[in-house]
This record gives C-alpha cells, structure tokens and sequence, in this order.
C-alpha cells in the first residue's frame, strides 16, 4: 500500500459563515467516520461551551509553552486571542489510517498546506456578506466591536477563497452537510484510482 494515511480535511472559512454547525451536523450524521481536531484557544469560554469538547482552553502563556514546544500543526492570532490545531493527535490519526477533520480560519489552513500539501482544503462561504453579518449578531456571542472587527477580517479572507480545492456555500446547513461529505468520497474514490494506477505502474516498470 503507498498511501495507507488517513485523509485531513481542513474546513475553513470567514467567522459567523456556519462551520461550526455545518461540522456539527457532518459530526451528528451516521455516515461521517471521520475524526475531529479539537483545537486549543485562548479566548473566554462561551456560554455552553465545554473545555475539551468545545476546544481546550488555555492560558496565554501555556499556549506560549506550547508554541515554543512546537506541539501545534498550525497556529494563528485571530481577532486577540491564539488558536491552535494540536499535533500529536491529528498525526496519531492520520498514521491509524483514519480521516482526520479541521475546522480552522484562514491563515492556519494556509499553514496547513505547506506542511500538508495532500489535505483536502474546502472552504465554506456564505450567501453573501449580508448573512455573514447577520449570522454574527444573530449568534449575540460577541460584542459589536469583536463583530465589527471579525467582518473586516472576514473580507480579506473571502478573497483567499480561489485557493482552496472546494468553495462550498453555506445557505442551508443539511445541503452544505451533503456537499462536503460528497466531496470527501470522491476525494477517496479518485486518491485510491490514482494509487492503484501508480501500482500498476510500478509492476509494469518492474
Ligand atoms: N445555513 C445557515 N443558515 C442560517 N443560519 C446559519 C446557517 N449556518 C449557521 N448559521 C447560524 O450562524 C451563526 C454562526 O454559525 P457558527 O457559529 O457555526 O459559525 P462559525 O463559522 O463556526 O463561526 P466562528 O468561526 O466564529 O466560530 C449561528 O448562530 C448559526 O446558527
Ligand atoms: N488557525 C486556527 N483557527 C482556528 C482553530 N480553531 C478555531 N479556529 C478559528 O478561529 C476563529 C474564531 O473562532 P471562535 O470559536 O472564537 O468563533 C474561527 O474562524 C475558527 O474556525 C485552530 O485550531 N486554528
């Protein structure tokens, strides 16, 4: 077997676009078999939120200890606080043979593919700026100026969209659900030819 790795799946996307609830509806359908990357942040915990569930909160220093331990895939700084994707896991899981899934903003998918230029890289864009903006007031998790500062990061990431394999859009969350579960069969289906046709190769060089 050439490639026996698992597939990363890195979902990335403006704030407020619905990656969140698109996952969460990926991770409540039976089909889904894939694993999930929970992240460490250093934001406040949101109400309803679980440490360890929802991402594994840290203090600025501790995710400082962990920078310099080099124990992140990916990190970034977005809108005030570090977020980071925690390596030991995701590599456990990929060498185990099982698809490993990210839900991360832009800056860390770009770090991502450069390390793992064989991730599947799907970004997630909304309707319009108009539902994006709407999205994060109606969610009322973030203050107006945290909201007002997320829709102007939220415009420079829209333009790095061209650079991701899939642009899915968010408009109803079981259509957007459906969409990328597509995309990750048919990404195995075409991995497994291309593999089979490279060891077909090899024989016949042999
Ligand atoms: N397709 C949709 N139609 C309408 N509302 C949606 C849709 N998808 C998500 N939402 C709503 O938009 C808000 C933001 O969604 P969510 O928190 O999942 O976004 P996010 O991209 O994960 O944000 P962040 O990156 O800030 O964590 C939520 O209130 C959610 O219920
Ligand atoms: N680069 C990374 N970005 C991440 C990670 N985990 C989450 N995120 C993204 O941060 C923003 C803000 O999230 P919120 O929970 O405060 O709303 C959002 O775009 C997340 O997708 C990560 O490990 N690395």
């Amino acid at each position: 077997m050439i490639n026996p790795q698992g597939l990363m799946i890195v979902l990335s996307g403006p704030s407020g676009v619905g990656k969140g609830t698109v996952r969460k509806a990926i991770f409540d359908h039976p089909d889904t078999e894939f694993e999930y990357s929970i992240s460490m942040t250093t934001r406040n915990m949101r109400e309803g939120e679980v440490d360890g569930v929802d991402y594994f909160f840290k203090s600025k220093k501790e995710f400082e200890q962990l920078i310099a331990d080099d124990k992140f895939i990916e990190y970034a700084q977005y809108v005030d606080n570090y977020y980071g994707t925690p390596v030991d896991y995701c590599i456990e899981t990929i060498n185990d043979g099982r698809d490993i899934f990210l839900e991360i903003e832009v800056e860390g998918a770009k770090q991502v593919r450069e390390k793992f230029p064989n991730a599947l890289f799907i970004f997630l864009a909304p309707p319009t700026l108009g539902h994006l903006e709407d999205r994060l007031i109606g969610r009322g998790t973030e203050s107006d100026d945290i909201i007002k500062n997320r829709i102007e990061t939220a415009k420079k990431e829209l333009e790095m969209m061209s650079l991701y394999d899939y642009v899915v859009i968010n408009d109803e969350v079981d259509a957007a659900r459906q969409t990328i579960q597509s995309i990750v069969t048919a990404e195995h289906h075409n991995r497994k030819r291309i593999e089979q046709q490279l060891r077909k190769h090899l024989l016949e060089v042999d």
